[in-house]
């Protein structure tokens, strides 16, 4: 059985956000000006752009990490002020804690039978009798499905990615985009995914938007059928090419 197979999750569905005349200034660098973002309940997102370009400084924005200069960042119709408890974060570094084992790092929140829960959230993400690891033993793979599962634990409504497979291999990648797509499809969560790869935007992304310099140089919807065959659809190749123009 696939990792991808192996998961059944529940659907939770997910809330709306959007971005309404959002400034953003670091000093005299404008990061983000008069910036408008409307993402539907349960949409796929990826934002690509060179570095540099405001995609984290968007997301941070999303996340309640940090505030806007002026505008509004709305998450189910009400002002962001904080991080929202429906929004979970990945980043690409799987950021577990080194002295507590597998399991104790997906049941973060000890509530009442939490270890049965985390063990669920394990077996969805293919991590089925790793519960007693460290995670110095994991590799780089298993360790970003292990913060998966910590993220869909909680079982959020919203699940912000930033480059969350930058840093694993070809195959992984693709292995981890099954499983995520397959995820997502079952639940429904909103996701925003920020990315550098182009062909991983249009593999997983109803939608991808090019940020360039603070603004959207392009918004294009990928109306590619799923599960999505990466490799195989000339479709997609053809909409990696307008993505990389804009880029
Ligand atoms: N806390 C901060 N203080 C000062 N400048 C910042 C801060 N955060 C981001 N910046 C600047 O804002 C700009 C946009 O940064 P941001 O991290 O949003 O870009 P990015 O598109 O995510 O880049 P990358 O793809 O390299 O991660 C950059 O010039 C960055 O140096």
């Amino acid at each position: 059985m696939s990792v991808a197979d192996a998961y059944e999750p529940e659907s939770t569905g997910g809330l709306p956000i959007s971005l309404s005349r959002v400034e953003k200034s670091f000093g005299a660098l404008n990061v983000l000006g008069n910036f408008n973002l409307d993402i539907p309940a349960g949409q796929f997102l990826a934002v690509v752009g060179r570095s540099g370009g405001g995609k984290s400084t968007l997301m941070r924005l999303v996340a309640g990490l940090d505030g806007a200069d002026s505008g509004r960042v709305n998450i189910g119709g009400r002002k962001v002020e904080r991080l929202h408890p429906s929004v979970r974060l990945l980043f690409q570094e799987a950021r577990l804690v080194p002295w507590q084992r597998v399991i104790e790092n997906v049941g973060i929140a000890r509530g009442p039978n939490w270890q049965e829960t985390a063990r669920r959230a394990l077996a969805d993400v293919g991590l089925e009798g790793r519960e007693n690891d460290w995670p110095s033993v994991l590799s780089g793979g298993q360790r970003q499905r292990v913060a998966l599962a910590r993220a869909l634990v909680s079982e959020p409504q919203i699940l912000l990615l930033d480059e969350p497979f930058g840093a694993l291999d070809a195959l992984t990648r693709i292995e981890m985009h099954r499983l995520l797509e397959r995820i997502w499809t079952a639940r429904g969560f909103t996701t925003v995914l920020i990315t550098h790869d182009v062909a991983e935007a249009v593999a997983l992304a109803d939608r991808v938007v090019v940020l360039r310099e603070g603004a959207i140089a392009l918004d294009i919807e990928i109306a590619l059928d799923r599960p999505r065959q990466e490799l195989a659809d000339p479709r997609a190749v053809d909409l990696q090419r307008r993505i990389l123009d804009a880029v």
